[in-house]
Formats: C-alpha cells, structure tokens, sequence
C-alpha cells in the first residue's frame, strides 16, 4: 500500500492502493477491443459486398459503433481503479483542534410539500452534531420554496437543538439523526438511560407535532409563535409573496457567538435563506440557489470548507468532516484538491434493488476507477469543497466575487454575523439581479446551463487544474432518499439525462474542451458521462430491429456455423460475464441485483435516455424550457408497500411504459413466432438464433411487464390504456416493417 500524504511523517493521513483487478482487466481490454475491431470490419465488408438488407446493416452499424463508443469511453473508469484508507486519528496529531478550518454547510430544499420540512430539520440537526468544533460550524439551509413552514420547522429545531447537541455528545451518539435515533428499531440497541431518551424523544415529538400542525394549516398562525418570532412571518403576510416571485428573506436562527446549548458549550451558526425571485428573472435551479448560499456564506461565515447537501441527505457518520479533513489538509495534494467527494448512499433500498436506485455502477464503481485518475465527479450532496475551487483555477490569483460590492470577503468584521452590517450585505448578494453582468454561472460558482450543475460544475473544476478525490467508508457519511415508483426513478434519471447532453452538445463538450488541465482519459470519462444517454440507440436498434424482421422471416445474423456468429457472441457474453465478475467479486453486489441492473440500463434506454433527446432538441428549438422536477420525498403507503416486495410499480398512464409495453410485445410476437417456426415447420434455427436469442433476451427481462399487464389487479398494474396503445403501436411497427421490406 502507497502511502499518500507526507511520505516522512509518522501520521499519513491517507493512503490508497491500485485496485488488484486493474492488470488482468487491462489485458482483456485488449482482446475484446480486438474483437470489436473485427465486428467493424465484418459490418464494413457486409455492407460493401453483399448486403441485401440495406437500411437493417446501417441500423445495425449505427447501435454497434455507438455501443463501442460507450465501451471504448468507459475503458477509462477500468483503467486504474484505486481503493483509498483515511487516518483520522492522526488528524488530531498533525492538527490542533482550535486550528481546525471552520465549515460551511449548504442544504438545499425547493418545495415543502414535496421535500417535508421535518426532513429538512433532520438533516440539519444531524450535521449540526458533527463530531466537530461547533463554534467552527455554519450550516446554511436554503429554500427555494420560500416556504414560512420549512422557516418554521427549522425554528423549532433550533430550539431542540439546544438538547439534543449536548445529548449526542453525551452519550457520544454514532448516529446523531433524530428520526433515525428514534426509530424504534435503532433505540433498541441503544443503551441509554431511557428516562433522559424519553425526555429527549418527547421534546422530538412535541416539535414534530407542530410542525405537522404548521403544515396542516398551510400558514404559520401568530398565536403559536412569541412576537419576535412573528415579526419574522409578516413578510409573508404581503399579497404579492408567492414562491416565484418574493424578497429575500435571511433568518439568523442560531448564533455561535452568542447561542449556547444546554449545557454552556456554543450552538454551532443556523442560517435560513430564501434568496429573492422574481417571475422576471431566471433562477438557475438549484446551481442558482447555490450560488447565492457562496455568497451569503461569504460574507457570514466564509469558510474555507463548504460541503453541499440535498435536504434528503443526512448524516449518517459523524466523522464525516474529519474523514474529508484527511484529504483537504493533506500537506501534498490538499491544496490541489477541490472537493472529497462522499457517494449518494441511499437508505431503504429493497434487497434486490429492483430500480436500480443504488446506480452501483456511476456512484460506487466508476468513482473508485475515476479517482485512479484524479478526477471523481461531483455528484451534487456529498462532497467537502474547497471554497477556493468556486472561484477559479487553483493557480488564479485571487478574483473578486463581489462585484459591485465595497467590502471585500475579508473586509466584514464577522464576529456576530447577525450585525446590521453583515445582514444587508448578505441580503444584497442573494437579490436576483445581484448576478446581472457579473461571472456568477460562468466562471464563478456553480455553472449555469445544464440540468446537472452537479456534474457540469465538477467538470469544469477538473478542466481549470483541480483534482477530486473519492472518499467511500465503510459507515457511508451520508444516506439520502431515492425514487420509489417506477415512474419517478425514470422521470428522475431523464432530468440527469437532459443535463448529461446539455454539457455534451454545448462548446464545453469534454472531447474539446478544457484538454489542456486535463488527461486523455479523464476527457473519455467524462465524455462518456456527456452522452450517457446515447445508450438509447443501440437499445432501442438491439430490441426492435431484430425481432421485426424475425416475424417477417428476415434473418440478419450470420449463422451458427458461420465464424462471425462467434464473433458476435463473444463480444456480448464477455461484456456481460465481466460486468457480472466485477459486480459480484469486487463490489458484492448479488445476482439478482446484477440482473435488475442490467434490466433498468435496459429500461433506461427504451424510456428516459431516449426521451431525454426528444426533451433536449425541444428545449433547444425553444418549444419548452429545461425544468427541474423535482423528486418527491413524500411516503405513499401504498407505493412503499409496493416497492418493499419488490413488485414493479406501473400504476400511472405515462409515455415511458408505453414504449416499454411496445418494446415487451414485439418481443413476445416475435419469441412466440420463432419457436413456432423452429418446432412445426421446421424453421432455420441456425439462421434465425441470433435473432431468436434477443427476442428472448427482452422477453424474459420484461416479465415484470406481461404480469402487469395480465395478472395483476392492484393499484400497481398497467393501465389498460398503456396496454391498448402499446399494442396498437406495436401491430402498426410490425406492418411498417413489412411494408419497408417489401419495397426494399
Ligand atoms: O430549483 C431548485 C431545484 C432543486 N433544488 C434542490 O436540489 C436538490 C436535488 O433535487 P432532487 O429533486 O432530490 O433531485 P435528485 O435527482 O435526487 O438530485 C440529484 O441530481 C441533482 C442534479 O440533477 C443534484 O443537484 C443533486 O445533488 C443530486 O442528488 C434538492 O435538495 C432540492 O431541494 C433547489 O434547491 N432548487
Ligand atoms: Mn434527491
């Protein structure tokens, strides 16, 4: 093992090691890429000397040049995967902890009955009790929902967190999420004094009452506030305060300098923030939100640690600053270093993880390959940044982020950062026009532009000369909350689709830009990431095209005693046992999980990627404009009962399963018609087992499908009229077929 940090210190505070797996993989990387060079060349001479099928050999040319694009691309997360240890006892040797580097917090939230502000409270509390110096702590919630009931719940978990700080540190708690402490499951194995637990979940439950009693009513009454707090609250009372379009609004909620718990140790800062909007002006999502909690920050607190988080995301670990601390104060690559990145590591997941909500293979296996490289992606909660990296290269000499603005960054005495002086300068940074002729967006801050700032702002880090660095313990930091319909998770992964291309279609496309900072291989990674979603074509070339001409008894495979048929199923069988090998060995992951897997890139490609398209050349002609939708966090009793026994949720009339019922029944027209053929009328099995393979191939991952549609009479089913229009389409496909070959 190689050890990172000072290479003569006694306290390495990290160290990584090359992933045993990398040499046997690089020299089958060699032979498959063999292989797909033969498959061009067989594709070639087909089309030039003997085709008979033209526009099917095109078809199939297309999907299998873009299938070795993806493969060619991806070769870069296998090339030097790296597996890396953190030291954090020896933090505390090398580091005073008055010395520590203060941090700032960011939570973001956009709607409160989508994002319940009981949730948000709970992410909020469990980063407030970081095992860390809580005078050196600020966390800043914002609330593009500019909700007075995501104000209020966090009001009163301000109150609580006067008990419940002292509480974790007390019982030196390793969780320190109240809803996951109280849990009942998880206080079992606790070993508290249950009359002081009981008191401390009492005081939870009284908060949490009157938060639900808030979001009942819809409005924060006077009678359940004091004065003070009332005041606050007028500035909704005004008629023109909605959500999109509103002043801004700064809440000094808890106050280090002045703020103590109950036991006389200072409350870490909490800040509420709903920066200003205006119907007038575009807002930029949540890279918008994020710009104005930099600035706001910066003036407030200004440290020189910022971790990200979603208000679903709370803390699961309370080392977690300690652990990144590892990697940023690292006396060599610390300065270089933009951000540690923490994987989205969700909580609930069924066992076989039917959606595929983990996406094992972008958040855990390919950061680990892209970390060997120096570049994981950011991917939008979860990583400690360097604030230094929001404002240029790490080589920039310092740029002023307050344009238009007296003070400087520095320039603020921040003792008490609820001065008159310090609130209106914040309140002026977070106005929607503040951005107007300045870089934010561009060159400043999170970029604007794509759908995924995550991923877009990440890259353009990697671009100015920053390294990233992939921090995955075993007690994952930080555990969110994911999709649990099928509807949703599709919905969910078009919106990351839309802004993957957004980036790959703009001039900052990763195969010419930025090639200077960066590496061949990190500009394969993420080229690869900016047109994820081109996945679509061979799915959907792979899934229509052979089974349309099977049904016309058109076979366009070689035949089994033909040498290139071994081609072909070389190629498919490898990539599919290695992705298997590599998910089971190395990351655990079972053959179901592999298997659902596999079935959502399928699902994927025949809905979401390929309508991501259609949305991206919509929002570009300038027929619909990007939208964010957001996922909802809200349990529906129904859906969870659903999704916990593993039943596939299609309950809702939409687009995606239409092409996917489509998809499911040619498959089954064309399975069912090959069988026949082969058993009573002696059919050319030889000839049409390619053919037949992939009929079946998609017929048994769209089993889910067939019982929806058929069996299945609860609330999850297929609608009928999904059922009814997929089957019309299909019967028109298969004519279309017949009619194209026909002419040709
Ligand atoms: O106008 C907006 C829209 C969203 N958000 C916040 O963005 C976060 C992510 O939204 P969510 O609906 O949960 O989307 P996910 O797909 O789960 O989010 C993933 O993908 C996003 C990019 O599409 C990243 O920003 C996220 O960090 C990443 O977790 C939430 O905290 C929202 O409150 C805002 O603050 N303002
Ligand atoms: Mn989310």
């Amino acid at each position: 093992m190689e050890n990172r940090g000072d290479k003569n210190s006694l306290y390495p505070l990290n160290s990584f090691e090359i992933h045993p797996r990398t040499k046997p993989t690089r020299v089958f990387m060699f032979i498959y890429l063999c292989g797909i060079i033969a498959l061009l060349y067989h594709h070639l001479t087909k089309l030039i000397f003997r085709s008979n099928h033209l526009l099917p050999s095109i078809l199939l040319l297309i999907a299998d040049l873009v299938l070795s694009f993806m493969w060619i691309t991806s070769q870069a997360f296998r090339w030097r995967p790296i597996r890396r240890k953190v030291y954090p006892e020896n933090l505390s040797k090398l580091v005073k902890e008055e010395d520590l580097p203060a941090l700032d917090v960011f939570i973001c939230t956009a709607d409160p009955y989508k994002e319940p502000p009981m949730e948000v409270v709970n992410t909020a509390l469990s980063v407030l009790a970081f095992d860390y110096p809580s005078d050196k702590i600020s966390v800043y919630v914002s609330d593009d929902g500019g909700s007075q009931m995501t104000l209020f719940a966090l009001m009163q978990g301000a109150k609580f967190a006067k008990h419940w700080l002292p509480f974790c540190r007390k019982h030196n708690l390793s969780k320190r999420c109240p809803k996951v402490v109280f849990n009942q499951h998880h206080s079992a194995h606790l070993q508290l004094d249950s009359q002081e637990f009981q008191k401390m979940k009492r005081l939870y439950e009284e908060m949490r009452r009157k938060v639900e009693q808030v979001m009942e009513q819809g409005y924060v009454d006077d009678d359940i506030v004091n004065e003070e707090e009332s005041q606050v609250f007028h500035k909704w009372r005004v008629n023109e305060f909605t959500r999109q379009h509103h002043p801004t609004v700064i809440q000094v909620l808890m106050e280090s300098s002045k703020d103590v718990d109950i036991s006389g140790i200072s409350l870490p800062n909490l800040i509420y923030l709903s920066r200003e909007k205006s119907k007038h002006i575009h807002h930029n999502f949540k890279a918008g939100a994020l710009n104005a909690l930099i600035r706001v920050s910066a003036v407030m607190s200004s440290a020189p640690v910022v971790l990200s988080l979603d208000c679903d995301m709370y803390c699961n670990n309370h080392q977690a600053p300690r652990l990144a601390l590892c990697h940023l104060l690292d006396p060599n690559e610390g300065s270089k270093t933009a951000f540690v990145q923490f994987p989205q590591r969700y909580r609930g997941i069924n066992p076989t993880d039917i959606y595929n909500n983990e996406v094992t293979r972008p958040f855990i296996i390919n950061p680990e390959g892209l970390d060997g490289i120096g570049t994981t992606n950011y991917v939008g909660t979860g990583p400690f940044i360097n604030r230094k990296a929001f404002y240029g290269g790490p080589t920039q000499p310092k740029v002023n982020i307050f344009p238009g603005f007296n003070n400087d960054e520095s320039g603020l005495e921040r003792k008490t950062i609820d001065s008159k002086l310090i609130l209106e300068a914040a309140n002026k940074v977070a106005d929607c026009n503040y951005e107007q002729g300045t870089n934010w967006g561009r060159t400043l801050g999170f970029r604007y532009g794509s759908l995924v700032e995550d991923f877009f702002t990440g890259y353009r880090m990697q671009c100015e000369g920053w390294r990233s660095i992939f921090c995955n313990p075993k007690t994952p930091a930080f555990l969110g909350d994911f999709p649990i319909s099928l509807n949703d998770s599709l919905i969910q992964v078009k919106r990351w689709s839309v802004g993957l291309i957004e980036v790959g279609f703009s001039k900052y496309c990763p195969f010419t830009f930025g090639t200077r900072n960066r590496s061949l291989l990190m500009g394969m990674a993420y080229g690869f990431y900016a047109f994820w979603p081109v996945w679509a074509i061979p799915i959907i070339i792979y899934g229509l095209l052979p089974q349309l001409f099977l049904i016309h008894d058109i076979y366009l495979f070689p035949k089994v005693s033909d040498l290139w048929f071994y081609v072909y199923a070389y190629l498919f069988s490898a990539t599919y046992i290695q992705d298997l090998i590599e998910s089971y060995y190395v990351y655990n992951i079972n053959f179901k999980k592999w298997w659902n897997e596999q079935r959502m890139w399928l699902i994927r490609g025949a809905t979401c990627f390929s309508f991501s398209f259609i949305e991206f050349t919509l929002n570009q002609i300038g027929i619909s404009a990007p939208d964010f939708s957001l996922t909802s966090k809200v349990i529906d009793n129904e859906q969870q009962k659903r999704y916990d026994q593993e039943i596939f949720d299609f309950g809702v009339e939409s687009p995606f399963f239409v092409s996917l019922s489509t998809f499911a029944l040619i498959s089954l027209v064309s399975f069912s018609f090959g069988i026949v053929k082969v058993i009573f009328m002696d059919g050319k099995l030889e000839e049409m087992l390619v053919q037949l393979f992939l009929s079946g191939f998609v017929l048994v991952n769209s089993l889910p499908i067939y019982e929806a549609m058929v069996l299945r009479k609860d609330g999850g089913r297929m609608p009928i009229r999904v059922t009814l229009i997929s089957g019309l389409i299909a019967v028109l496909l298969c004519y279309a077929a017949g009619f194209a070959i026909r002419r040709s």
